[in-house]
């Protein structure tokens, strides 16, 4: 009796291609994985690399009880029919650096990335990891020539978690309790919604004073930096992989989530021709519907004054096109 691989798949499994096969990439890679949500393509431009650690990760199949197929490679013809590609290839910043300063250096590898990803997966959604966010994610919906809704950018679920953390330590209750809100720009000019932030319904601002809910705000937007200047060398990834792995699950699942994501505005919160963090329904249509919260006049202004940052940036990076 023999029993041996078909030649060719009898069904087309569930693929998600991920971009970059670093920090980001490869942790995002094995939680999509070990979460049993699809198979994965590891693309990275390091030859040998990405192929080391997709076997890697294979090898632990048995051992964390899943049978998803996950392969590296350098070459986007084996990115073929990708359900959903997440671009992460970039560099991260160093201690003292912005994530605007990654702009140039960045711009390009993401371009290269949608575009070549784009022939190969014509039908797929679109996440942008690559720093700094909002922008990257402009410049890839620019250059893809897709429908808005199939490109994203991962930020807000991030940004949101971070502060929910910083919120169910302050109150020593369980981070499951908490619910965060963070809208705006993945940097210094993102806008925590305390407002918005409960405790099994509860609003914080009942159970916080507004210095201690200041200094928890301020916590959440330098989060990112706090650890960059920890790590020396690069910045964080597990909570960014495990974001990213929820809008992966979220869409692969349509499971019509309400998160915050950068979502392309057109009019919503008085913007529009940018991208940014805002509430939206996700599912396997991509970005479905965008919420528009009644937002205060100083919550207003500061998400007004974080697209305008966006913009500037969005004006450098078209030169790139
Ligand atoms: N949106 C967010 O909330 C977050 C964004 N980031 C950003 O994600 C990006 C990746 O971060 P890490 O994984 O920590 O960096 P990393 O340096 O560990 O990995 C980046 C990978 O991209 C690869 N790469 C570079 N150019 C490429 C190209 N043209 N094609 C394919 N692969 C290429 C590199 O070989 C490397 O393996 C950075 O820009 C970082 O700032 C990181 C964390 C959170
Ligand atoms: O801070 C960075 O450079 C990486 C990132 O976006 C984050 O961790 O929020």
């Amino acid at each position: 009796m023999s029993l041996t691989p078909p030649a060719t798949p009898i069904c087309k499994p569930v693929q998600v291609t991920v971009i970059g096969a670093g920090h980001v990439g490869s942790t995002l890679a094995q939680r999509i994985a070990e979460k049993n949500l699809a198979d994965v393509v590891l693309l990275d431009i390091l030859d040998g690399w990405s192929q080391g650690v997709a076997l890697d990760l294979m090898e632990a199949r048995g051992l964390e009880s899943h049978d998803r197929r996950l392969r590296g490679t350098s070459d986007y013809a084996d990115t073929v029919g990708s359900d959903i590609v997440v671009i992460t290839a970039g560099f991260p910043r160093k201690p003292g650096m912005s994530r605007d300063d990654l702009l140039r250096m960045n711009g390009g590898i993401v371009l290269q990335a949608i575009r070549q990803a784009i022939a190969y997966s014509p039908q797929a959604l679109f996440i942008v990891v690559t720093n700094p966010l909002d922008v990257m994610t402009y410049l890839a919906w620019k250059a893809s020539g897709l429908p808005p809704e199939r490109v994203m950018g991962m930020a807000g679920i991030l940004d949101s978690a971070r502060f929910q953390t910083f919120i169910s330590l302050e109150l020593g209750v369980s981070t499951s309790d908490v619910d965060a809100m963070v809208l705006g720009s993945h940097g210094d000019l993102m806008v925590p919604l305390p407002h918005y932030c409960t405790v099994n319904g509860i609003p914080i601002t009942e159970l916080l004073d507004a210095a201690t809910i200041d200094r928890l705000v301020e916590r959440t937007r330098t989060a990112g930096a706090e650890i960059v200047e920890l790590m020396k060398t690069g910045g964080a990834y597990y909570a960014p992989a495990s974001a990213t792995c929820l809008m992966v699950e979220t869409i692969l699942r349509n499971r019509s989530r309400l998160l915050p994501v950068a979502a392309y505005l057109t009019g919503q919160y008085y913007l529009e021709d940018v991208y940014i963090g805002v509430p939206a329904r996700l599912g396997c249509g991509g970005v479905e519907t965008i919420l528009e919260l009644p937002l205060s006049d100083r919550d207003l202004k500061a998400l007004h004054k974080s697209a305008e940052a966006v913009r500037r940036g969005i004006q450098e990076a078209l030169t790139l096109l």
